[in-house]
């Protein structure tokens, strides 16, 4: 298996090499040359099976031949025996047709664990063969940076630094990231938001010289061994509920469009999926996109999803190339296009093929905080803000004939005052983190400036020169 850029002017790399590399180094982001195949007889075989042995097998395709089994069954066994539920992702039902995919069983209660578990067991891997040293950057609206410390914290081969919008994620969130002992890892506080903090990260892998000095590899989305990761969970989650022999559809909370589009990943290898619906909070770009063909930035609301208060939608770039016939030509443009003026026109045929996989909706604060309650009152399950989002578009969309899956990305605990205030009932968190909001906390805060966050790791990164 191989690998190339959305941009077409990357050296193509294999699977080591991806993972170490997070973004392309022409900006764009790595896809398998081709999708693997599973046939129907081989999506069967995988009914019954735990989670990491339907994981091992899904994902071995990707790897190229370059981890052995024995050792890649090791990392993935290893990974997912750190989640609280036997099954690991579990399903709910909360309808006759609807049914809640919970993510959040994982050290950090939000899905972003399912893939960053096993992510940095394969930096770590990977590393070890080598006998290298990594810095490793993420940005994060809240819950990538909490699951990247928690995964990399005392793994003495990466220091990892996690840059966070000052002031804009809950409490939990934000201790989860600042009160780390680990010597390896480093929460930066960013005056800005979200976006400011990813185009800082990607601006650090586009300026080659410091990206080669400190050995730069990333955690986000834009790493596609983050989506590899997250394709396991739609086959385990449909297997249960009859696939292959019975197509399913999926709802997505979605910012950065790095969950969705591994269900997108999941369908091209094979799994019968009917729609997948891309559910949107106030910041509603990608819903737009959808209905007008034009993806067009706005400054961002915060809101009480703000894990998704996002605008500029990684991602969306994969699915582009995708749906453009897999032209970097047209990638580039688009690109192009939004670095200039912050908006590009999708060309009809590309939007048409968009469309043609994808529905999109949107779920006000308040209508989100009105499906917290119902949902509690109908079908007493408590779902944090993030999935009732998704509930609330999967209600209004769910208009085809398959069972609906909605992806519960975080547990309600991790907003504690938006659920309060919404249902009325203040969530615990779990016995294994109480004492989480009494500890200390670390962080640096620093301008929203490039320069000055390279400065910051180059002084800090044990691999800098
Ligand atoms: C709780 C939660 N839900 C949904 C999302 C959106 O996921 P994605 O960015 O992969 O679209 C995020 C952040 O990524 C998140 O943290
Ligand atoms: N919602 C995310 C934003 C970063 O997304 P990623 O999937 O690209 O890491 C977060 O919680 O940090």
């Amino acid at each position: 298996m191989r690998y190339i850029s959305t941009r077409g002017a990357a050296p193509v790399l294999g699977f080591g090499d991806v993972l170490l590399a997070g973004l392309a180094r022409d900006g764009g982001l790595y896809l398998p040359e081709a999708w693997p195949q599973l046939s129907p007889a081989e999506i069967r075989a995988l009914r019954g099976l735990p989670y990491p042995e339907i994981a091992t097998r899904i994902l071995t395709p990707f790897l190229g031949g370059e981890i052995d089994h024995a050792t890649f069954a090791r990392i993935v066994e290893e990974s997912y025996a750190t989640f609280r539920h036997p099954a690991t992702c579990p399903i709910v039902q909360t309808g006759p047709d609807e049914f809640v995919l919970e993510l959040f069983h994982g050290p950090t209660l939000a899905f972003k664990d399912v893939a960053m578990q096993l992510l940095a067991r394969l930096i770590d891997h990977v590393l070890a063969e080598r006998g290298q040293r990594a810095t490793i950057v993420g940005a994060t609206s809240g819950d990538t940076g909490g699951a990247a410390i928690e995964a990399f914290a005392g793994r003495d081969r990466a220091d990892l630094f996690v840059l966070f919008p000052h002031g804009k994620v809950s409490a939990v969130q934000r201790l989860q990231m600042t009160s780390s002992l680990a010597a390896n890892v480093h929460a930066l506080a960013i005056e800005g938001n979200f976006d400011d903090c990813q185009s800082i990260v990607k601006a650090m892998f586009n300026d080659h010289g410091f990206r080669d000095r400190v050995g730069l590899s990333g955690v986000n989305s834009i790493n596609w061994a983050r989506i590899m990761a997250q394709i396991v969970y739609y086959f385990s989650s449909a297997l249960s509920l009859g696939a292959p022999d019975r197509p399913v559809s999926f709802t997505v909370p979605t910012g950065n469009f790095g969950d969705i589009f591994a269900g997108y990943a999941a369908k091209k290898m094979g799994l019968p999926i009917e729609r997948l619906v891309i559910a949107t909070n106030d910041n509603d770009i990608l819903a737009r996109t959808l209905e007008t063909g034009r993806y067009e930035t706005r400054p961002v609301i915060a809101t009480t999803s703000p894990s998704m208060d996002i605008q500029i939608s990684s991602n969306f770039e994969r699915l582009l190339f995708e749906a453009a016939g897999r032209s970097a030509e047209a990638t580039v443009s688009a690109m192009q296009g939004l670095k200039q003026s912050g908006a590009f026109t999708i060309p009809e045929r590309t939007l048409a093929a968009i469309r043609a996989e994808f529905s999109a909706g949107r779920s006000s604060m308040e209508e989100t905080a009105a499906t917290i309650a119902g949902t509690l009152a109908d079908c007493d399950y408590l779902a944090d803000p993030h999935t009732a989002t998704a509930l609330a578009v999967a209600r209004r969309e769910a208009t085809g004939s398959a069972p609906m899956i909605v992806l519960s990305t975080a547990h309600p605990a991790k907003f504690p005052d938006a659920v309060e205030a919404a249902a009325g009932m203040r969530p615990n968190l779990p016995s294994w983190l109480a004492g989480l909001m009494e500890r200390e906390e670390k962080y640096t805060v620093l301008p929203s400036d490039e320069k000055m966050v390279e400065d910051h790791i180059s002084s800090r990164a044990r691999t800098a020169a």
